[in-house]
């Protein structure tokens, strides 16, 4: 039997896009996440539930670098295959690529859309910090990210305070994709909207998902969300994740029994 058994080469897209270790981010004495170490791949969905106050946006908040943890490190892999420690960029590199290579979508449109100006230039606006200066392929690419999150064009010089909620989702989430981001972070993007209005953005967030191959970080309190969205769960209560697995995995046999009345309470509804 030949002992010499060759590893394949790693290729770069099977690395990690993002590592964290040992994150741990206090408010005072108070913990708002402690010790969370995850890896996230390219095209993977990753939610993160628990009930409220259990520090799923503070962990959020630290993995997209808009809060500086307290212990621990978040790790990048940049475009050009370089990883990069998030907390020891600049300030003007890490700008860069929340412009470029990440999308943030917030629960409240208006915390991600400019309330005065038109909807067209919310979209475009994203596209001309990353240099794009030719207002007919700039309006061009407004129009098609419009129709692809099934906004009429016409409504392109609207301000977003005519639209309705979800029309202002969809917004935000095409002014976030506009730049064919690689990692978009997501806090309860469905979070206060009708019913019927959530089922419809999930769909198409869950198509843009698969079509573009996004990497998603998702915050969500609503496991029906994280079930018809996420590939991998990470569940938390107070500031660590005590379960994380598969979603199909968790959802049919939750182990802790924090996670079985989470799970029960939507087998409910
Ligand atoms: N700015 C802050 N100052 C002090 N404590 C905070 C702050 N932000 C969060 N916390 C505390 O950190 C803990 C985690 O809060 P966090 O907002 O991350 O939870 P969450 O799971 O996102 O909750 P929700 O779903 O209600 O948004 C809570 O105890 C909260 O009170």
């Amino acid at each position: 039997m030949n002992e010499h058994v060759e590893t394949p080469p790693v290729a770069i897209e099977d690395l990690p896009l993002l590592r964290a270790s040992g994150l741990t981010r206090f408010y005072g004495d108070r913990i708002g996440c402690r010790d969370i170490s995850l890896s996230l791949w390219p095209g993977e969905v990753l939610a993160i539930v628990g009930e409220s106050g259990s520090g799923k946006t503070t962990l959020l908040n630290c993995l997209a670098s808009r809060l500086v943890p307290t212990a621990g490190c978040v790790e990048y892999r940049m475009r050009d295959g370089t990883v990069r420690d998030l907390f020891r960029m600049s300030e003007a590199e890490r700008r860069v690529l929340m412009r470029t290579d990440w999308g943030f979508v917030h629960q409240n449109p208006i915390d991600g859309l400019r309330m005065s100006v038109s909807a067209g230039a919310n979209v475009g606006e994203r596209l001309m910090a990353v240099g794009a200066r030719h207002y007919g392929k700039i309006r061009g690419e407004a129009e098609h990210w419009l129709e692809r999150v099934e906004i009429a064009t016409d409504r392109i010089d609207d301000d977003p305070r005519a639209f309705s909620g979800g029309m202002r989702q969809r917004l935000q989430i095409a002014r976030n994709l506009v730049t064919n981001p690689r990692l978009v972070f997501m806090d309860e993007p469905t979070g206060g909207l009708d019913v019927s209005v959530q089922a419809r953005l999930l769909d198409l967030i869950r198509q843009l998902v698969a079509d573009l191959g996004l990497a998603v970080v998702l915050v969500t309190h609503d496991l029906a969300v994280a079930r018809l969205l996420s590939h991998r769960m990470m569940v938390m209560k107070g500031g660590v994740i005590i379960e994380q697995g598969l979603t199909d995995r968790i959802l049919d046999d939750p182990r802790e029994p924090y996670t079985q009345l989470l799970v029960s309470s939507i087998l409910q509804v």
